[in-house]
C-alpha cells in the first residue's frame, strides 16, 4: 500500500504556465511520499545496498501565481530520494520525497496569506529591465514579512533565509542540505526529516556536538557572514570539511574548515593532523559577489572572484542586483589550504564558473631541503562564456553584450583546464584551455579521487542547447557524458594550436562524439532514449575496481511523453532511477519505478551504508507548528493575516 500524503498546502495549477521553469517536469510536484517500496527492473549493484541516493532542487511551495517572476534556483528545498534498504533476500529500493524545513518554509505553511513566496525571486534579481522601485519593493516586502514573522501571535520566526534547495553532502556524521543564503541544514538518512541549522560545531536539534560560537560568529551582521557555499567540500583523506561564506561588506569572503570528530579519525601523519579554521577572512575581493563554488586540492584552496557581482550596490549603480560585467575580470585566488593570508591573485578574461569538477597539486621533493613542494596547482571547471544561464533560467531575455571585446567568443559552457604556477613570480596562468567543444555542465568525479589524481569527470550536456536561443523554453539534459580529462590535457599541452584562454582540445560535436565507435575515445556520451531527460549523475565505485572508472552512474530521469498537449505532466507521471555502467557509458543495469515524478532539479549525491549507521543522535526534529489563537492575540493576528494578504 502506498501512504500518500498530499502536501499540506495544496494549490491549483492552471494547466497553461508559460514560464518554462514552472511547467512540464520543472513544475513543483505536489506530494510528499515516506519511504516507500519500489519495484526495479534489471540488477541493483550490492554496491548501493544499505545506501541512499538523495537530490535536492527547489519545489516551490507557494505557486499560486504562475505569472510571477521564477527562477530555476528558486523554491523551497526538497529533497527526494532513493534507499537501498537490506532485506533477508537481498535489497528493496524505497522512495522518499520531503521538503526541508526551514524557517521559510514553516512561516510559509502557517500564515497560508501570500500568493508569492516570501523571498524574492533570482529572476526579479536579476533583470535588467525590472524598474528600480520593483527591486526595492521586493526586497522591502522580504524584509517587512522577515519582521513580521518576529513579532508576537507568530508560530515560526525567520531567523534565517535559507530555502536549502542546492546541494547534499555528507560529512562526520551529518547529511547537510546547502545554499548560498544560509548555514547548511543537517537532516536525517534515510527518511530526509529536518533536523536544525548546522553552525560548524553543531546541528540544532541533535545531542552531542560541541558548544560554542559557530560560523558567522558574533555581532550585527553574523546572520549573514554564516552564509556558506552551495559546495562545501569534504577531504576524502582527512575526512576535514572545506568551505567558504559569502557576504555584503568588506572582506566579502571568509574561509572555514571543520575536522571530522565523529568518529575520531587518526591522521595518517602528523602534517595531515586536521586544523578548525572559522570565518578566516579572504583578502584581495574588492566587492560582493556571487560565489557558488570553489576548488580545492590536498594542499592548496581556490577561491573565484568573478566578475558575477551579487550586491546591494549594484542598485545605487543603477544596475541589477545581481549583474554580469562582460568587460571585468576573472580572478583566482590561490592559497595553502590552512593560509587564506597568503592568497595569490590569478587574472584572466571575463567568464562565469559556477562549478569546479576537480583541484590537484603538482608536487616534487626539492632536492636541498628534502621537502615537498607544490609547483603548479591545477583546476578543471565548467567555464561559460557569459552569464546567459542566470537569464535563461528566468525566463528573462538575455541582455545583449554591446562591445566587440566580449563578444568574440560565442557562446559557451566548456569543461576547462588551468594550471596555475605558484614557482614563478608574476602569478602566471600556464594553461587554461577547453578540453572538449560539447556543452559540460554539472560536473563530478569519483569521490575517492577527488582533490587528487581523478581521470575521469562526469556531467550533463545535451545535443542542441544554446542558451541565447533558449526564451521560453528549458534548457535540458538528453546526454551524460564522461572525460577522461588526463588524456585530454595531455594533448592539449602538446597541440600548438591550442591557445590559452579560447583553445579547444577536442572539437567535435555531441553528434560526432555519439558517432565515433573508438573504444579508447577519450570522451564518452550515454545518450538518453527519445523523450527521456536525466540530471545531474553521480558516480558509485565497484568494490574492487579495475579501473577509477569501474562503477555506475545514478540520477533520475523523466520520460517526457507524459506531458499532455499543454506540455504540462499527466497527474500521475513518475520518474525512475537508473543506474548506468560508467565503464561502457551504454548499459542501463537497472531502473527503480518510482511512485510519483522527481523534477529537474539541482545537486545529488549517493550516501553508503557505513555513513548512514554511523549518523550522529538526533534529539528533536523540526516540524509544523500550528499557531495558538488566544483572545489577545486574536485582533493583531487579523491585522498581520490582512498585511500579509496585501503584500501577496
Ligand atoms: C550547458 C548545458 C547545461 C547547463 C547548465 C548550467 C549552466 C547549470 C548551472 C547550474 C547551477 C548554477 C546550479 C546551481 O546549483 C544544461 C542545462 C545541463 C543542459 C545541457 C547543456
Ligand atoms: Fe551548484
Amino acid at each position: 500500500m502506498l501512504e500518500v500524503s498530499v502536501s499540506p498546502n495544496p494549490k491549483k495549477r492552471s494547466s497553461n504556465s508559460s514560464h518554462p521553469y514552472l511547467s512540464g517536469n520543472f513544475a513543483p510536484v505536489q506530494q510528499t511520499l515516506p519511504l516507500t517500496p519500489c519495484t526495479w527492473s534489471g540488477e541493483i549493484p550490492e554496491e548501493l545496498y544499505g545506501g541512499e541516493y538523495v537530490r535536492n532542487g527547489g519545489n516551490p511551495v507557494t505557486n499560486e501565481d504562475l505569472g510571477r517572476d521564477a527562477h530555476w534556483f528558486d523554491g523551497d528545498g526538497m529533497l527526494s530520494g532513493v534507499s537501498f534498504r537490506k532485506t533477508e533476500e537481498g535489497v528493496q529500493p524505497e522512495f522518499v520525497n520531503q521538503y526541508i524545513l526551514t524557517d521559510l518554509y514553516l512561516s510559509t505553511e502557517t500564515s497560508k496569506n501570500l500568493k508569492r513566496p516570501i523571498l524574492p525571486s533570482i529572476a526579479t534579481l536579476v533583470n535588467p529591465a525590472a524598474t528600480l522601485w520593483r527591486v526595492i519593493f521586493v526586497i522591502f516586502r522580504t524584509i517587512f514579512l522577515v519582521i513580521l514573522s518576529r513579532l508576537p501571535g507568530s508560530s515560526q520566526a525567520i531567523k534565517r533565509i535559507s530555502v536549502a534547495n542546492t546541494g547534499i553532502i555528507f560529512h562526520d556524521g551529518r547529511a547537510l542540505a546547502t545554499c548560498e543564503s544560509g548555514p547548511p541544514m543537517r537532516v536525517t538518512l534515510p527518511d530526509l526529516e529536518t533536523v536544525g541549522w548546522y553552525n560548524g560545531k553543531c546541528a540544532e536539534g541533535e545531542r552531542g556536538g560541541e558548544e560554542g560560537t559557530g560560523f558567522g560568529g558574533e555581532g550585527i551582521i553574523g546572520f549573514m557572514r554564516e552564509w556558506t557555499t552551495a559546495h562545501p567540500r569534504v577531504d576524502p583523506r582527512t575526512q576535514e570539511l572545506i568551505l567558504f561564506h559569502s557576504t555584503f561588506t568588506p572582506p566579502y569572503v571568509h574561509y572555514s574548515m571543520i575536522p571530522a570528530t565523529h568518529p575520531p579519525i587518526t591522521p595518517v601523519t602528523p602534517l595531515e593532523k586536521p586544523t578548525r579554521l572559522l570565518n578566516a577572512p579572504i583578502p584581495g575581493i574588492s566587492s560582493a559577489k556571487m560565489m557558488h563554488d570553489f576548488g580545492v586540492s590536498f594542499g592548496h584552496t581556490i577561491i573565484m572572484d568573478l566578475p558575477l557581482s551579487m550586491d546591494p550596490v549594484n542598485i545605487v549603480k543603477g544596475k541589477p542586483p545581481l549583474n554580469y560585467d562582460a568587460r571585468g575580470k576573472s580572478r583566482f585566488g590561490v592559497f595553502p589550504r590552512h593560509n587564506p593570508e597568503l592568497t595569490r591573485w590569478f587574472e584572466t578574461k571575463a567568464c562565469c564558473v559556477f562549478h569546479t569538477a576537480n583541484t590537484w597539486d603538482d608536487t616534487y621533493i626539492e632536492k636541498k631541503t628534502g621537502l615537498t613542494r607544490t609547483s603548479t596547482v591545477n583546476m578543471l571547471a565548467c567555464r561559460l562564456t557569459s552569464a546567459s544561464v542566470v537569464y535563461a533560467a528566468g525566463n528573462i531575455a538575455i541582455p545583449p553584450v554591446s562591445f566587440d571585446a566580449a563578444s568574440d567568443e560565442e557562446e559557451q559552457c566548456r569543461l576547462y583546464y588551468y594550471q596555475f604556477n605558484l614557482e614563478e613570480e608574476g602569478n602566471k596562468i600556464n594553461h587554461q584551455f577547453a578540453l572538449s567543444a560539447i556543452s559540460f555542465e554539472f560536473p563530478s568525479t569519483s569521490e575517492d579521487a577527488a582533490m587528487g589524481s581523478a581521470r575521469y569527470i562526469y556531467g550533463c550536456s545535451a545535443s542542441n542547447t544554446t542558451f541565447n536561443a533558449s526564451l521560453g523554453k528549458a534548457s535540458k539534459i538528453d546526454c551524460l557524458v564522461k572525460i577522461d580529462s588526463e588524456t585530454l590535457i595531455r594533448r592539449g599541452k602538446k597541440d600548438r594550436a591550442v591557445i590559452p584562454v579560447t583553445g579547444c582540445v577536442d572539437r567535435r560535436t555531441v553528434d560526432e562524439v555519439i558517432a565515433s565507435n573508438n573504444p579508447t575515445d577519450p570522451i564518452k556520451v550515454f545518450q538518453l532514449p527519445p523523450h527521456h531527460f536525466a540530471q545531474e549523475p553521480r558516480f558509485v565505485s565497484r568494490k574492487h575496481a579495475k579501473s577509477e572508472d569501474d562503477g555506475w552512474l545514478l540520477t533520475y530521469v523523466f520520460d517526457e511523453s507524459q506531458l499532455d498537449d499543454n506540455g504540462e505532466c499527466w497527474p500521475d507521471a513518475k520518474s525512475e532511477l537508473w543506474i548506468i555502467d560508467a565503464c561502457d557509458m551504454k548499459t542501463v543495469v537497472g531502473r527503480v519505478h518510482l511512485p510519483i515524478r522527481v523534477t529537474y532539479g539541482l545537486h545529488g549525491t549517493f550516501i553508503n551504508e557505513k555513513r548512514i549507521m554511523n549518523q550522529r543522535p538526533v534529539e528533536t526534529i523540526r516540524s509544523l507548528q500550528v499557531r495558538q489563537q488566544d483572545e489577545e492575540t486574536s485582533l493583531w493576528i487579523n491585522v498581520r493575516e490582512y498585511i500579509e494578504k496585501l503584500l501577496g
